[in-house]
């Protein structure tokens, strides 16, 4: 029987990869979750994973603390308001960033956290941009103590995502490890109230955007509302799924894998009426001065890939300073 050629579809729904055979001391194991990873990389950017091993209480209570701090007077939140910090540090208003450049600032609230570095920390006397320490608000209680167990396991699992994104590549398992003693770390609480009823053209919680680096580790509670992009140009949704986080990959996996890899476009609506929806991103990336380059396995024969190598940390302040009107 001939079977006739039809073009491939675009993916219309986000894969769910086990990592539970990633963790085996079984190479072929470990090799067929990257293929996994592979295939979700090329097709769609996008994929949850589940069996990650960060217990359900932490996600849980990682919610809650962002229910929790979103839910003080705002005077209390002001006191750590991002505009006391000289690295992005601390409460964002609503309305203070424009990830899609062309439309009105997002509509999103926000906490925004780092790598807490103390002033006499090398990369802070250098003055190296959006490099210091965070603030830790008094309230809600335990508050620090809670995000940073949070980010301990946010680096067992970026950690993890590397080795299985080096081994997708065909590479050994180790290629990053060099970039991951101490990796550079963005985290957010969002908020997402309902979508009001009077907000301007095209204005939304988190206007289209792709990220900015390497991975993305999303937790998203059980409301709803991230959209992705597919190799179509139609928006599919991303909805929760219990206990599983959302990875996505960012602007640096097409300079790794010389475009091979999609690194989407997505955006966040709440159309839920009377209903917040809360969310914490965790952006995972190799150390601040780590130069991400085409992978061998995917240099082209030329030698000169289409994505000029670039440094993670330099590239991330440059979109801070973009998406927050910083700008010169
Ligand atoms: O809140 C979400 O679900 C996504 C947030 C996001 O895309 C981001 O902060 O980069
Ligand atoms: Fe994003």
């Amino acid at each position: 029987m001939m079977i006739i050629y039809t073009p491939p579809k675009a993916a219309e729904s986000i894969p769910l990869i086990d990592l539970g055979p990633s963790f085996s001391g079984d190479l072929q194991a470990r090799k067929g979750v990257a293929w996994e990873l592979h295939k979700a990389a090329v097709d769609t950017g996008f994929f949850y994973i589940e069996n990650h091993g960060v217990p359900q209480e932490m996600l849980d209570g990682q919610l809650a603390l962002a229910k929790a701090f979103f839910d003080l007077p705002l005077a209390e939140k002001h006191k750590v308001d991002v505009a006391k910090s000289n690295c992005t540090r601390g409460y964002e208003a609503p309305g203070l960033q424009t990830l899609d450049d062309g439309s009105p600032p997002d509509l999103k609230e926000g906490f925004l956290i780092g790598n807490d570095l103390a002033s006499d920390h090398p990369y802070v006397v250098a003055g190296v941009p959006n490099c210091g320490s965070n603030q830790w608000p008094d309230k809600p209680e335990g508050f620090r103590a809670t995000y940073e167990a949070y980010i301990e396991e946010m680096f067992r699992v970026g950690r993890h995502i590397h080795r299985l994104l080096a081994l997708s590549l065909d590479m050994p398992e180790d290629y990053f490890d060099e970039g991951l003693v101490e990796p550079l770390f963005n985290g957010r609480l969002l908020k997402y109230a309902p979508q009001p009823e009077n907000a301007a053209f095209n204005q939304i919680g988190a206007g289209a955007h792709t990220d900015w680096g390497m991975i993305t580790i999303l937790l998203q509670d059980s409301v709803g509302g991230l959209e992705v992009e597919n190799a179509d140009g139609d928006w599919i949704a991303a909805p929760p799924i219990p206990g599983t986080f959302v990875v996505n990959l960012g602007e640096m996996v097409r300079v790794l894998t010389n475009g091979l890899y999609r690194s989407n476009m997505h955006r966040v609506l709440n159309n839920h009426s009377g209903v917040d929806r809360y969310s914490v991103p965790t952006f995972f990336d190799p150390n601040y001065f780590y130069e991400v380059k085409c992978v061998p396995s995917l240099m082209p024969e030329n030698g000169k890939p289409d994505f000029p190598p670039t440094t993670v940390g330099g590239h991330i302040a440059d979109m801070y300073r973009k998406t927050y009107g910083l700008a010169a």
